[in-house]
């Protein structure tokens, strides 16, 4: 295997799945990348789970090989669990990064910084043809900023300060963000689910 497709539209997750799977000599392709028109996916579904089956699924029937596909997003305690699974249109459509960490600061205003606890989620969906669809979950806990700072990474990485840090998820260099976030936790999983289904490593679930 040297390709995997990743069914996103999201610049910044095919990015760092292009740095993740860079060390095993695996190229990336996102949706972006295919030359055919790919339908959207209506994320009708109520949990990352539901959604991450849905992207995985559908564009993996479409093209008749295993597609990986993440619904991720942002858990804010003091908002209870908002905006989670409506993270990427929080503000409305079309999405906008900057709309949607702006209205998660004016909600937070009188919150607290010991009150402002959230994570990011990350649920991959491994969808193969006449198979069984694999789910793995990854987390990053952290508090939420008093304004945005830095320009790396997307979404609500400015606002994001991962626990261990002073500061922002943004303000991380590629290589730090993606040996700490959600995605890379739920990737690891990933991969030791299919190092055991290939008879390659032993479960450590
Ligand atoms: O569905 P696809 O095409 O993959 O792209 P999307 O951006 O719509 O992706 P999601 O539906 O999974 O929504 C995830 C949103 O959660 C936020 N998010 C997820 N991972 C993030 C990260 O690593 N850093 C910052 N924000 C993130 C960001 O706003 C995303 O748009
Ligand atoms: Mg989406």
């Amino acid at each position: 295997m040297n390709e995997i497709i990743i069914a996103t539209k999201n610049r910044g997750k095919a990015k760092e799945y292009n740095q993740l799977f860079n060390e095993y000599g695996i190229t990336v392709k996102s949706l972006l990348d295919l030359s055919e028109e790919i339908p959207d996916v209506e994320e009708t579904g109520d949990t990352f789970k539901e959604n991450a089956r849905l992207k995985a699924e559908q564009i993996s029937r479409l093209l008749e090989i295993p597609v990986l596909a993440d619904d991720s997003g942002l858990v804010i305690d003091a908002l209870d669990g908002r905006p989670g699974v409506y993270s990427a249109r929080y503000a409305g459509e079309p999405t906008d990064d900057k709309k949607n960490y702006e209205k998660v600061l004016n909600e937070l205003t009188e919150v607290p910084s010991q009150s402002r606890t959230a994570r990011f989620v990350c649920v991959l969906a491994l969808a193969i043809p006449q198979g069984e669809t694999v789910f793995k979950e990854g987390f990053c806990e952290g508090i939420i900023a008093e304004s945005p700072v830095g320009g790396n990474g997307f979404g609500y990485d400015p606002i994001f300060i991962p626990e261990g840090f002073e500061k922002t998820m943004a303000q991380l260099e590629d290589e730090e963000k993606n040996k700490i976030s959600h995605r890379y936790h739920a990737l690891m999983k990933m991969k030791t689910w299919l190092n055991v289904k290939l008879g390659k490593g032993e479960s450590n679930e």
